[in-house]
């Protein structure tokens, strides 16, 4: 354990010495400064653990992944890709917040945000289904929380009622961005035009060549399938798809084996059962639309008639969960 590195932290503390000045040093922590608690949940390369900061009590989810099987499995990227995304998305209540990275001989540790309420689809199995006012809330959360990681330059690439965590006051934490696509920066300081090779190893784009990444079956698009590319609009098709299945109790597309599912995605072969509420079945109607480019944009989503007297902005996240029944 002496082994144990520092790594960069994303914490910081200030101090104010006698002469009133004030030094800001980056939090360093470590192993040692946490209890480590239960098992949250077991990745293919990462497990994730509750733990307790010694100093300060507060409750976390610590992240580890091992050094080894991560280099074995080529994942590297993805680890990279990860810490860049959650450094990028710092200031939205929806998306789960990195506060500490740390490593030591054997793994990395991300500290994240702990989300007591569980999976949204541990919920929606328990339940069976949602009603509309529910799906209206938790659909609200999931899509203010993309048009935030949107507007950061950040695709998910693979949104799911799995991904989406609930905090202990049920309101909605999307995590997992291992497999996020960073978008190259459009800035006009010519800091690397758009579409260019940055050459950065971590871009998004970068990464999208070298390793073409499909997301879990039932919600990948149409495009990523055909053309193994990824846009901002995939991940309006997956909210289509959540949004469905929030008040279908299923997904949309979901056949005995992946390949069979990927025929019907391409296919745009699904159909509602009886009882769909209508305005809920026109929203995904314009979301599950093969060609990206004529799914309904997110301001546009907002505005659809389904989500009719819903409060955007802060008080979305304000507000009390409506009671999950
Ligand atoms: O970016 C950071 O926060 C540090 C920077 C310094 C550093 O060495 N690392 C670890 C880099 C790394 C990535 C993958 C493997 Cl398999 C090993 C080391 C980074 C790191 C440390 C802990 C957890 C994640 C990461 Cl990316």
């Amino acid at each position: 354990e002496e082994w144990r590195e520092r790594g960069a932290a994303v914490g910081t503390q200030r101090e104010v010495d006698a002469s009133g000045q004030t030094t800001v040093r980056p939090i360093k922590k470590g192993v040692k400064d946490f209890n480590f608690g239960r098992t949250l949940g077991e990745g293919s390369y990462s497990t994730v653990l509750a733990a307790t900061d010694r100093q300060n009590l507060k409750e976390y989810a610590i992240k580890v992944l091992d050094k080894r099987h991560i280099i074995k499995e080529k994942k590297v990227k993805y680890v990279n890709i990860e810490r860049d995304t959650l450094n990028r998305l710092t200031e939205h209540p929806g998306i789960v917040r990195l506060y500490y990275t740390f490593q030591d001989e054997r793994s990395l540790y991300f500290v994240l945000d702990l989300a007591s309420g569980g999976e949204l689809l541990g919920v929606l199995k328990k339940l069976g289904s949602f009603d509309i006012e529910c799906t209206r809330f938790y659909g609200a959360e999931i899509l203010d929380s993309v048009a935030y990681m949107h507007s950061r330059g950040v695709i998910h690439r693979d949104l799911k009622p799995e991904n989406v965590l609930l905090d202990s006051n049920m309101h909605v934490k999307i995590t997992d961005f291992g497999t996020a696509k960073i978008l190259p920066d459009p800035r006009p300081n010519g800091r690397n035009v758009v579409g260019e090779p940055s050459g950065d190893p971590t871009d998004g784009a970068e990464t999208d060549r070298a390793v073409s990444f499909v997301g879990t079956a039932e919600y990948v698009s149409p495009e990523l399938l055909r053309d193994k590319n990824a846009c901002k609009a995939s991940d309006l098709w997956a909210f289509g798809c959540i949004v469905y299945q929030l008040l279908a109790g299923r997904p949309p597309f979901k056949a005995p084996n992946e390949y069979l599912t990927f025929q019907k995605i391409l296919a745009l072969d699904y159909s509602f059962p009886d009882g769909f509420p209508e305005d809920a079945r026109d929203l995904v109607e314009r979301l599950l639309v093969l060609e990206p480019s004529n799914r309904l944009p997110v301001e546009h989503i907002k505005s659809h008639r389904f989500f009719d007297g819903m409060q955007w902005g802060k008080s979305l996240w304000r507000q009390k969960a409506p009671r999950l029944n």
